[in-house]
């Protein structure tokens, strides 16, 4: 047969188009190698592809004088390409080799990964096999060592290399390549060589307010690990009077630990760091004085909480700066106490909101605004603090009343007086507006009327629990109703019901309470209590016939609400164009009448309401 000529070590059935079938034994001509095919032509004349290590090479290599030399790595053919440097040795078949019989080497068991500690001696072995001479490469990281024994294969084709005192730069990958001229075949694995690691750093301690006098010890891992994957640490204190230190937890593997119970003492900490070999130095060490535990808990709580309201809480302690009085209101979020500073012994208004998580955000919300606003109309704030379960909103004490009761308790009312208080009440929030505040809640509830023997009822605007900032476009997309009203839509206006409520959506509150004050009938509210004819009549600005109360005022009034009833909000009138309605600017009658409808109004309202449990005491 002429060329190169093979013989088939097992039988071979093609399974593709260019595969040839051929049984063990049969004798046939390499045309090619390539890509880990032989191209072959059977004794038939048919040729096709075969794994070339199913075909053992008959030319060259038939003397066993031949390959029991040392020589020169013979031309390898087809994809294999040649390795340079490379020792060759003769051909090895250890028995185990049977059951890969091809021409190609192979590896009968392969290199195994270890980590090994420094200094200490890699050895690393693996058997070979190949039916005919070959040559053999070992890689290592440390491409410089000096002291690398490699060991040529045995009679049964173990191999082994050897390095004496490994360092970390013999940490890596390794890797011996076999070649003969049929093919190559590799085996690598990972030697890590483990140093000792540096010690963990940025000790630090914090309270912990899960469990009684804990605190939370966090450090992070060492800068160097020694070369290891596995890393755990030892905790260790030491007390004053001790001697030495003590293991507080031995072997984990998370930065950080928990330890409560601790007594009243002062506790020195720290930490190793240690891997399967080594420990490291100790870390810098961290002292507790566990005395203070309590106050230490007392700031991080107003500290967390702090974060979580995003308002700076008063420092000092609440029970040390305020003396609690009675109660002076109650809505449906909190209950409103007079606060008495044991220092000035001036009087405040608390306003205590439970600490519901869920809630966080809206009492946030009502501090920030508050902490914004600065207004003679405007509730005055002086901060928040926290007092056992709850954040109490420190506000001025509005001497007064809620602006329907004090109209009821004075028995009369006048045209000049209502426009007084509109006018407080729009100055208020002409002020809110422009700083892209809107309040949202506006009700009789939230409209103190402050009294002083000296000066006139002055209108003094509260709870901005509802209140929202308008940072970019005027309106808000909410997906609750940016207010409720003790079930009530009564001041709402029809883009609140629509959820996008706006600046000008406290206009048409106010507009709203004025027409209570002038006729004492609700303009939206169906007389038989049905909330959704209330609401149809609100988003069709649909308004109440009563139009007989409205004698007695100039028809300036009736202009200004019928300008601030507008349901489309852009064409309804703003803050400021309604301080310049004549009904605001020009003198209105002092002419006093009594106040029997408005009488009645809150009757239905408080029953309205009791019905729904918003009450608000005064
Ligand atoms: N600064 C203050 N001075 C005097 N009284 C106040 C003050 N703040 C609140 N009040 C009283 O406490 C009541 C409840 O306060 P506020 O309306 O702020 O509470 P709320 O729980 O937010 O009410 P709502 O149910 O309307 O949301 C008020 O109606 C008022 O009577």
């Amino acid at each position: 047969m002429p060329g190169r000529v093979g013989r088939l070590s097992c039988d071979f059935n093609a399974v593709r188009n260019h595969h040839i079938s051929a049984k063990e034994g049969d004798v046939v001509e390499i045309i090619d190698l390539d890509n880990g095919y032989a191209m072959i032509r059977r004794d038939d004349g048919k040729q096709g592809k075969i794994p070339n290590y199913f075909v053992e090479v008959m030319t060259d290599v038939s003397s066993d004088e031949e390959t029991s030399k040392d020589v020169e790595m013979p031309e390898i053919m087809g994809s294999v390409s040649p390795i340079p440097e490379m020792a060759t040795f003769k051909a090895v078949v250890p028995s185990e080799g049977t059951l890969f019989p091809g021409s190609l080497p192979y590896f009968i068991e392969e290199l195994m990964g270890k980590s090994i500690r420094c200094g200490d001696t890699i050895e690393l072995d693996a058997q070979i096999g190949s039916r005919h001479q070959f040559g053999m490469k070992w890689k290592y990281p440390d491409k410089g060592r000096e002291t690398v024994v490699i060991s040529a294969p045995s009679d049964n084709g173990h191999i082994s290399l050897v390095m004496p005192n490994s360092t970390k730069h013999d940490s890596g990958h390794y890797t011996v390549s076999i070649a003969n001229e049929f093919g190559k075949a590799v085996s690598s694995c990972w030697v890590i060589v483990v140093s000792q690691p540096s010690p963990p750093v940025e000790l630090k301690f914090c309270v912990d307010p899960s469990k009684p006098r804990a605190i939370r010890l966090k450090w992070t891992p060492p800068h160097d690990k020694g070369g290891s994957r596995l890393l755990w640490y030892t905790v260790e204190y030491t007390k004053p009077e001790q001697s030495d230190y003590l293991e507080v937890i031995h072997g984990i593997k998370q930065c950080g630990i928990r330890i409560s119970h601790l007594r009243h003492d002062v506790y020195t900490f720290r930490v190793f760091a240690f891997n399967e070999y080594f420990r490291s130095a100790p870390s810098e060490s961290v002292t507790v004085d566990a005395k203070d535990l309590e106050c230490m808990l007392e700031k991080a709580k107003l500290n967390e909480m702090s974060r979580k309201l995003g308002v700076q809480l008063i420092k000092a302690s609440f029970a040390e700066c305020f003396e609690v009085e009675h109660q002076i209101g109650r809505g449906r979020w909190s209950t409103c106490r007079q606060l008495r500073c044991k220092i000035s012994g001036k009087t405040f208004a608390g306003k205590y909101l439970p600490l519901n998580d869920t809630e966080l955000d809206k009492i946030g919300n009502e501090a920030r605004t508050l902490a914004r606003l600065r207004h003679p109309n405007v509730v005055g704030y002086f901060g928040t603090a926290l007092c056992s379960e709850q954040v109490v909103l420190i506000m001025e004490k509005v001497p007064g009343l809620p602006i329907l009761t004090f109209i009821i308790e004075c028995g009369f009312l006048s045209e000049a007086l209502m426009q007084k208080f509109t006018f407080d009440l729009l100055s208020a929030l002409t002020y809110l507006h422009t700083k892209g505040i809107a309040h949202l809640g506006i009700k009789p509830e939230e409209l103190l009327i402050e009294t002083t023997p000296v000066k006139q009822p002055n209108l003094i605007l509260i709870d901005f629990s509802s209140a929202e900032h308008f940072d970019g476009p005027d309106i808000m997309n909410t997906s609750h109703l940016s207010v409720w009203q003790g079930g009530s839509v009564e001041y709402l206006a029809p883009e609140q019901l629509a959820h996008r409520p706006t600046c000008k959506s406290d206009i048409w509150a106010v507009a709203v309470l004025l027409f209570v004050l002038a006729t004492g009938v609700s303009p939206f509210e169906d007389p038989d209590g049905e909330d959704d004819v209330s609401r149809r009549r609100i988003l069709e600005g649909e308004i109440a016939e009563c139009s007989a109360k409205f004698r007695e005022y100039k028809p300036d009034l009736l202009g200004f609400i019928a300008k601030a009833f507008v349901v489309e909000h852009k064409d309804r009138i703003s803050a400021t164009q309604a301080m310049s309605e004549p009904w605001i600017s020009n003198p209105q009658s002092e002419e006093l009448f009594m106040v029997d409808h408005i009488e009645d109004y809150c009757d239905k309202r408080r029953d309205r309401m009791r019905s729904s449990f918003l009450l608000h005491e005064v």
